[in-house]
């Protein structure tokens, strides 16, 4: 749902940045740590990078795979534009998947402009590790799930 520009701003105001840590995570490589207790629905982090095209992102989720990138830091933002956060990305790319998380995003237009914002699902404390469920499509190739939850769904698509 796209949110009016107004309740990005309030929401925004009312939260000033929160700090994160870039750790090891005991999910998958490396993930992102709240260095200070977080309230629900408070905003924490906006999913930063290059809006490019879905068809765009096709080829260069190939050419990532080819450079060895492993699955390439994409969100997808609507059916037809993804945002690449690979080369030019903020923290948020760091963000793993859960099946019972403690995040989740809102794409909000500004602007014109579609945009990712992470929010708290619930209250987070200090040294927990952020995440949101990241709702892939389903597939045939499965990715297994290490979120670990009691509700683990398995796979993330
Ligand atoms: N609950 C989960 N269970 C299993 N795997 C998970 C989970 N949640 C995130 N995942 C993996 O993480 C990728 C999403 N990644 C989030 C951050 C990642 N932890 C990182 O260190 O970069 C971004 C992509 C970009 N790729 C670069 C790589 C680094 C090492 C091997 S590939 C990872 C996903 O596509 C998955 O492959």
């Amino acid at each position: 749902v796209a949110a009016k520009d107004s309740d990005l701003k309030i929401s925004l105001l009312k939260s000033r940045k929160k700090r994160l840590k870039l750790q090891r995570s005991k999910i998958h490589d490396w993930g992102l740590l709240a260095l200070e207790p977080i309230d629900a629905e408070d905003f924490i982090i906006e999913y930063i990078g290059e809006i490019i095209r879905t068809k765009i992102s096709d080829v260069r989720e190939l050419q990532y795979e080819k450079m060895g990138v492993g699955s390439s830091y994409l969100f997808r933002i609507d059916d037809e534009h993804v945002i690449d956060a690979t080369v030019r990305g903020g923290l948020a790319r760091f963000i793993n998947h859960s099946c019972e998380p403690n995040c989740y995003t809102k794409i909000i237009t500004v602007e014109g402009q579609k945009r990712v914002f992470v929010y708290a699902k619930k209250s987070i404390t200090i040294g927990q590790e952020l995440t949101y469920d990241y709702k892939f499509p389903l597939e045939e190739k499965k990715i297994p799930c290490l979120c670990g939850s009691k509700r683990c769904r398995g796979s993330l698509n």
